[in-house]
């Protein structure tokens, strides 16, 4: 039986960086014994932050800049026009390098630093950037986009993991929340760029290679700033670890007291887990790495608990992405030009801008209504609004095939052009408020020993996915109709629904031991509800 989503005032709404949580939260040096460190706010945190998130900016420019790329390149490329399969290799090659950075991101994360990863995507970027700008190819256009691929994937399973270690425990939800946002601002920017350069010969070259300037950028601001205090800690500098503490609680009443709490957390944090893993039976220090990784990667799949979080993660990733939303956000010039819209790259905003403008709704929204309840609400809409799609479709004889004639269809008069422009907005809406932010909380369903992994294989079902409705999206409209296509969307999302109503406890509002504990011998579910209640 359903359990009952109540509405909830009581969780945390207290305004940023002003919340108090005592609730055990190791990664931030909490250890739940004693009051958690007030955080007044300071601005290093906010540097700290963006300069993180512009890796959202990167990865939101570049799935962006797809959909005017296409629409523009004409017969720049090999000397003749796109043809679907070029069409949807240069899309989805990117999800594909994607889903095989990501994994071996949480490794290197956790061997070389968070932000020599981050770094080392930046230049990913820029060598991305480049391939694609300067290409004549067909060929050179896959590999730059497959390079891309892979600054993306490990930018989208670092970054969180930085901003979520750096950020105090009280405004960690919404620091991670900001990283949403900057993905839907870059997606908003490629698509005003991509409109800019729509028109200009080769224009496109400037589209996907100004996706060099953020990353430099990012690389000359990232490269002074510090690693994350907790990453200090098990590399053993505990005293820079300090020093990156000190000014992030800079201006915190009892500032020098409470570091040294937090040091102490993170120590005891770290001591534990190495003799939960029996580490000092291990001789030399490449063979703990070893031995650590091996051993996460046990717990991950044995430890019911985890392997539970690991479904909840997946399901929530898969979702994302299966729903079909990205194959707007790369086809949306392809299908208003389809349907005659006179500016299709112009229309196309339309997509990006509600998407950022909904996402921004959900930041401030999030905590007070609650991840679960937010998706149980959202999910329907989007079944709606894609049923609606599929329905307006059906009544027209519409043609899908690039090669034919850049899709002018005649069958585009009358009103239902703009009735799917109407119905994909709203369905753009209910995405960006539930299913496009909400995954990407995923490290709060891990504990601490397997939170790095957990993210990581996460992130590689999220590009997965990407993958498959980025390759599967043309040749379905072409060969199985755009009705049964939006009918397919629509079905995930229902399957979707099920699956997040039935295991997706609500966590809002709850400490991280507390999640631990929750998903011990269930999904939790009619627990995490009751205790909501019980909290009210
Ligand atoms: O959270 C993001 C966001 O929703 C983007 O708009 C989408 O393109 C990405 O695939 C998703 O991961």
């Amino acid at each position: 039986m359903a359990a009952r989503d109540e509405p909830d005032h009581a969780g945390p709404n207290a305004p940023l960086l002003t919340q108090t949580d005592t609730s055990p939260d190791p990664a931030n040096g909490n250890d739940g014994l004693a009051p958690e460190l007030q955080y007044a706010g300071g601005w290093f945190i906010w540097i700290l932050t963006f300069s993180a998130g512009i890796s959202g900016l990167l990865f939101g420019y570049d799935t962006g800049v797809i959909s005017s790329t296409l629409v523009t390149i004409g017969s720049d490329l090999s000397n003749r026009p796109l043809t679907t399969l070029d069409e949807s290799l240069i899309t989805s090659c990117t999800g594909l390098f994607a889903l095989i950075a990501s994994p071996f991101t949480g490794v290197l994360a956790d061997k070389y630093g968070r932000r020599r990863v981050i770094l080392i995507a930046d230049a990913l970027f820029v060598l991305g950037a480049l391939a694609q700008a300067f290409t004549s190819q067909v060929g050179g256009m896959i590999f730059g986009r497959s390079i891309i691929g892979l600054a993306v994937g490990s930018a989208s399973a670092v970054t969180p993991l930085y901003i979520s270690e750096v950020a105090p425990a009280q405004a960690r939800g919404q620091l991670v929340t900001i990283l949403s946002l900057l993905i839907t601002g870059g997606q908003v920017v490629a698509y005003v760029v991509g409109w800019l350069f729509s028109e200009m010969s080769g224009g496109w070259r400037w589209i996907v290679g100004l996706g060099a300037a953020p990353a430099f950028l990012q690389f000359a601001i990232l490269i002074s700033l510090p690693e994350t205090p907790r990453w200090l800690v098990q590399a053993g500098s505990d005293e820079q670890a300090a020093k990156v503490l000190t000014r992030i609680y800079h201006g915190c009443p009892d500032r020098d007291e409470g570091v040294r709490r937090v040091l102490r957390g993170i120590r005891k944090e770290i001591d534990e887990e190495a003799e939960e893993m029996g580490q000092s039976d291990v001789p030399d220090a490449n063979m703990h790495w070893f031995h650590d990784s091996s051993q996460r990667a046990h717990d991950l799949f044995y430890v019911g608990g985890n392997r539970r979080a690991l479904t909840i993660a997946m399901m929530l990733q898969g979702l994302q992405q299966l729903c079909g939303f990205n194959s707007l956000m790369y086809f949306s010039g392809i299908i208003f030009t389809a349907l005659s819209f006179s500016s299709p790259t112009l229309t196309s905003l339309t997509v990006a801008v509600t998407n950022f403008l909904f996402t921004l709704v959900a930041f401030g929204l999030i905590d007070k209504i609650g991840r679960r309840r937010i998706l149980l609400y959202s999910i329907p809409v989007m079944i709606l609004a894609l049923g609606a799609c599929a329905l307006v479709f059906s009544g027209m004889d519409i043609s899908f095939d690039p090669e034919s004639s850049q899709n002018q269809n005649s069958d585009t008069r009358g009103g239902s052009p703009l009735l799917i422009l109407f119905c994909l907005a709203v369905f753009v809406a209910a995405y960006a408020f539930g299913l496009g932010n909400v995954p990407w909380q995923q490290a709060e369903l891990f504990p601490l020993n397997v939170r790095s992994l957990g993210s990581a294989l996460a992130t590689a079902t999220n590009w997965g996915s990407n993958f498959v409705v980025g390759l599967t999206f043309l040749p379905m409209m072409q060969w199985l109709s755009p009705t049964w296509t939006f009918v397919i969307y629509s079905g995930v999302c229902a399957l979707g629904w099920i699956a997040v109503q039935r295991i997706y406890p609500e966590m809002s509002g709850m400490g991280l031991e507390d999640v631990k504990g929750l998903l011990a011998d269930g999904w939790g579910v009619e627990e995490s509800l009751r205790r909501r209640r019980a909290l009210k």
